[in-house]
């Protein structure tokens, strides 16, 4: 069932309710984007720059332990007629050495270790003539980092820094190597302390993709490319020479953020790893307050919307409340707020026309109702509402009142001679001069045909009847000019005098006796009979004899 809201309330409050989130969701995304990818760069530039000084004092940690290494070489190289068994003590004379390194040895340029710091003893040929680096730092007379292994003495993870002793014949007289652990705290210590957040970790390969270290010791002396698994997409960029930060996926399938950078004098690789979670919290913490501030002003712009529709629609529904007195007749058209000048008061005024428009039609269908269509006199359905008003008025006033029934002689005549419209034409004529005969307060009827009716009230006394009624018929007396001709039409007229209490269709037949009686009499004349006495047929007055 799809649910559409029904009134134009709901409609609106919900319109205005996605409008308010909507336009809130586009203005966060439009402030938070483009501020969530600015603080992003601003993080990672930070640890960019961090990893880089970490890195130049990882650097500085080896230069300065190359450069003790190199001044005990020069020293020895200073002495002339140095002999072999002169190198223990002179190792042992540089307490320093054991400080900064894990041991340090002196081997000849055979590659026999002829003096050891660690253990004085264990001296001899321990295969060092084969060592790639001990062969390099013997051809180029240059000191050589060697490449990490595990140390056979220690067990740890190890390099060697290797340090030519130049004869006074100008060639490699003795090897200085200075073992240093990958765990050694003095060496490494600096290093991790400098690691950001509680769950960023280094890690550090040579620039063969050796690991030299990585919080997974199981790790250490792996190489990154020959892992399990393959190497990660930024570890190879970093390995190719990419320095700087991005956003990547670890190992263990974790986001990060992952800086890299590189040891200038070694040529090693150092990566920060910076899980996003915390690498970004606070600017997560930072959105999610923004969110959180939208989507308070979200329903904050809604209950003002919705509050603000109600107001606005609440003309709407008095309106309907009006439109609903006005249908149910409680209210006049007055009660409309016509003068209003937006659209409810045009509404108002639009149903104001139709009112009007409404009553005019209904006074029309009144009017219409109570009229007799040929002549325009009242008909005979207003003549029985009128007739016991006028008769309890006359009573009230204590005052007489005349029915007149009135029939046009020989009104058949006049159709079948001259036509039906000539006899229409006629009857208007008719009803014109019994109009301008009698008073305004008076009421003419058409009852049917050629049968007119009339009410007189407020007559004192019978002897007023007679000019009345003369002056009725003298007025039909004077010929019809209808369709060019003159008609002489003539009318008889039955009285009915009532100055008491009497039925009005009692009255009636009393003014149609009357009627009949002077028709009886010949016609053109009139008969009255008073009604109070009347309880047989009397006729107490009329016309005066012709
Ligand atoms: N032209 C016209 N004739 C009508 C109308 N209504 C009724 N009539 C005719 O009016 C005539 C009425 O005649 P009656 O009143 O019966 O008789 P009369 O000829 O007037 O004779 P008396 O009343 O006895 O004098 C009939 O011929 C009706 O057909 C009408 O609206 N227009």
């Amino acid at each position: 069932m799809v649910l559409y809201p029904r009134t134009l309330k709901s409609r609106i409050a919900i319109l205005v309710g996605v409008l308010a989130l909507a336009s809130a969701v586009l203005a966060s995304l439009a402030v938070l984007h483009p501020m969530r990818q600015q603080m992003r760069a601003v993080v990672g530039n930070q640890q960019a720059a961090l990893l880089a000084s970490t890195a130049a004092a990882l650097d500085q940690q080896i230069s300065d332990r190359r450069t003790l290494l190199r001044a005990v070489a020069e020293s020895a190289a200073r002495e002339r007629g140095l002999r072999p068994g002169d190198l223990q003590p002179l190792l042992e004379q540089h307490p320093v050495l054991r400080d900064e390194f894990d041991n340090v040895v002196v081997l000849d340029a055979s590659g026999t270790l002829i003096a050891n710091l660690a253990d004085r003893r264990a001296t001899g040929d321990r295969g060092a003539a084969k060592s790639r680096t001990f062969r390099e730092t013997i051809d180029t007379r240059e000191g050589v980092i060697s490449r990490p292994y595990r140390s056979p003495f220690t067990g740890k993870p190890t390099i060697v820094l290797l340090e030519p002793v130049i004869g006074a014949d100008g060639s490699v007289a003795y090897v200085l190597g200075g073992a240093l652990s990958l765990v050694n705290a003095r060496f490494m210590g600096q290093f991790l302390a400098s690691r950001p957040g509680t769950s960023a970790y280094f890690f550090l390969i040579d620039q063969h993709g050796t690991i030299l270290y990585h919080p997974d010791a199981s790790r250490v002396l792996r190489n990154v490319w020959r892992e399990e698994g393959g190497i990660t997409e930024v570890t190879r960029e970093a390995l190719e020479g990419f320095e700087g930060w991005t956003e990547g996926v670890t190992k263990e399938g974790q986001r990060a953020l992952i800086a890299a950078t590189h040891l200038r004098r070694t040529g090693w690789t150092l990566t920060v790893v910076y899980p996003t979670a915390e690498a970004f919290a606070p600017l997560q913490q930072g959105e999610d307050a923004a969110w959180l501030s939208a989507a308070a002003v979200t329903l904050l712009a809604a209950a003002a919307g919705l509050w603000l529709v109600s107001r606005f629609l609440r003309p709407l529904r008095r309106l309907h409340r009006q439109v609903d007195m006005l249908a149910a007749g409680t209210a006049d058209i007055g009660v409309l707020d016509s003068a209003r000048a937006d659209e409810i008061g045009s509404l108002s005024r639009a149903f104001f026309g139709l009112s009007q428009q409404r009553r005019a039609a209904e006074e029309r269908l009144a009017l219409l109702s109570r009229t007799d269509v040929l002549t325009g006199l009242n008909n005979r359905r207003m003549f029985e509402a009128e007739l016991p008003a006028a008769i309890a008025r006359a009573r009230r006033q204590h005052q007489g009142l005349v029915l007149a029934f009135l029939d046009i002689d020989r009104f058949k005549d006049i159709n079948d001679t001259f036509g039906h419209a000539i006899g229409d034409r006629v009857l208007g004529e008719f009803a014109d001069r019994l109009r301008r005969s009698v008073r305004e307060v008076d009421t003419i009827a058409r009852l049917a045909g050629d049968e007119f009716v009339i009410i007189f009230e407020t007559i004192d006394t019978q002897a007023r009847i007679a000019p009345i009624v003369d002056k009725l018929l003298d007025a039909i007396r004077e010929p019809f000019a209808c369709g060019g001709m003159m008609l002489d039409v003539t009318a008889t007229v039955g009285v009915a005098y009532s100055t008491g209490k009497v039925a009005p269709d009692k009255l009636l037949k009393i003014a149609d006796d009357a009627l009949y009686e002077a028709k009886a009499a010949g016609r053109n004349t009139w008969a009255l009979r008073h009604v109070d006495v009347a309880a047989d047929p009397l006729k107490d007055a009329g016309p005066p004899a012709t």
